[in-house]
């Protein structure tokens, strides 16, 4: 059955709990799906409870981008609520364009709404979106984590991004924009059947029979959800007790990652490659399970920016050094994200990896017990050639190499996953 306009509101309001954000930004494209969020965000709290921000991202991708965008914000205009075109020009040409323009809007999104001191976004994403991508992720062979689809809620750039329409179906929302009369543009590259997107909307018809519907696979998505949950928390209770973090590096206990079940040490793994290595894509599952071989076996890997060695009985996934290279900044600021060197006379003086050559001029250098795969990506100072400090190396008096790592860091991190 077809929900009315107020069994929607309703939902919505009920989404967003008794305290809904004071202020909160929309992510309006124009398109059906935000054009109905907007609408039914004006109409979904009391008066004065929620103020509304509107912005449209200007891809400068289609000839009709600037007037679609000028008209999402006559439409917000009608609403009384203050809109905002945010002109992306990025596009370079290389990588996915879909892609790269997805991250760019979300970026552009997240800072425009933290410059305005607003800390939640509203994004439309629907019901159907949820199931689309369910099933483009059973092509992709996912996990638990993939199938637990988009998320209702995730923090990105310090704003909280929030699809309070997941659990409404796309047709029910063209039913509320045209008893509203309300209208919105059709994006061409909805019909384009190139987009594995637009496939599986496709596809979906198909799998009716079998009652595979949006809502099943919602459903899907939000048990899933759950058990990611579970197993992130198991993830970060085996990590509490298995591993330690010494030097910018992850220590882990081999006897305990060869008795946890196989998914919490991939996991763990998973967790303490991205807080050394930083990376900005997790690894693949494959290069993952060799890795976790390769440690049983105990023999070293390099995976994900890290280098991963045995040392005294313990396994340390280590900074791989020769991952920083570029790495070089001014004595103070930020290094490798996680680095800040302080010390006397930094005039002339810049930071950069201890490397082999740095470490062998360290004379304690054995008294730290840390292993060189962890020295040689630490932090060192150096003037025009010449090693002044090396911290964690124990060379050079008054030099200190604080961690500065931003985030909720390891194994804090596996929770958020
Ligand atoms: N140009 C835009 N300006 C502002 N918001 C946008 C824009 N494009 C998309 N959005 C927001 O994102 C929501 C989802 O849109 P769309 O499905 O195109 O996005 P996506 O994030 O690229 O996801 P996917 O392609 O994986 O479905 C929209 O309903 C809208 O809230």
């Amino acid at each position: 059955m077809t929900p009315s306009d107020d069994d929607i509101l309703a939902l919505v309001r009920g989404w967003f709990g008794p305290v809904p954000p004071a202020k909160l930004a929309i992510a309006l494209s124009g398109g059906g799906d935000s054009v109905a969020l907007l609408h039914i965000l004006t109409r979904a709290f009391a008066p004065g409870q929620v103020q509304l921000f509107a912005a449209t991202v200007d891809h400068g991708l289609r000839a009709e981008a600037a007037q679609e965008a000028e008209q999402a914000g006559q439409q917000a205009a009608a609403l009384g609520v203050a809109h905002t075109v945010l002109r992306w020009r990025g596009w370079q040409g290389r990588g996915n364009l879909q892609d790269v323009a997805r991250s760019a809007r979300y970026d552009l999104l997240c800072d425009w709404a933290q410059a305005q001191g607003i800390g939640a976004l509203a994004v439309a994403h629907t019901a159907d979106d949820q199931a689309e991508t369910l099933l483009m992720r059973l092509g992709r062979a996912a996990g638990v984590a993939g199938l637990s689809g988009i998320p209702a809620r995730r923090l990105r750039g310090g704003v909280m991004i929030l699809r309070p329409l997941l659990d409404i179906g796309r047709a029910d929302l063209r039913a509320y924009l045209r008893r509203n009369g309300l209208s919105w543009a059709e994006d061409p590259s909805n019909q384009d059947l190139r987009y594995t997107r637009v496939r599986a909307r496709a596809a979906m018809a198909d799998l009716a029979p079998l009652d595979v519907t949006p809502a099943a696979l919602a459903s899907v998505a939000r048990n899933m959800a759950r058990a990611d949950e579970a197993l992130g928390w198991a993830a970060f209770e085996a990590a509490r007790h298995a591993s330690r973090v010494v030097a910018g590096c992850v220590v882990l206990a081999p006897r305990a990652l060869r008795l946890m079940p196989e998914e919490i040490a991939r996991r763990l793994l998973l967790g303490a490659l991205g807080w050394v290595g930083g990376g900005a894509y997790p690894p693949r599952r494959r290069p993952l399970a060799a890795l976790l071989e390769d440690l049983h076996q105990g023999r070293p890997a390099t995976l994900a920016g890290c280098r991963v060695v045995h040392h005294r009985d313990e396994i340390w996934i280590c900074r791989e050094v020769k991952a920083l290279h570029d790495a070089r900044v001014a004595p103070g600021a930020l290094w490798d994200r996680r680095w800040r060197v302080t010390g006397p006379q930094p005039k002339g003086c810049e930071i950069a990896a201890l490397g082999a050559a740095g470490l062998a001029q360290c004379p304690d250098r054995a008294e730290t017990g840390l292993p060189r795969a962890a020295l040689e990506p630490s932090p060192a100072v150096w003037r025009g050639g010449a090693l002044i400090a090396a911290p964690l190396a124990g060379w050079g008096a008054g030099w200190r190499a604080e961690s500065a790592a931003e985030g909720p860091g390891f194994p804090a991190g596996l929770l958020s996953h």
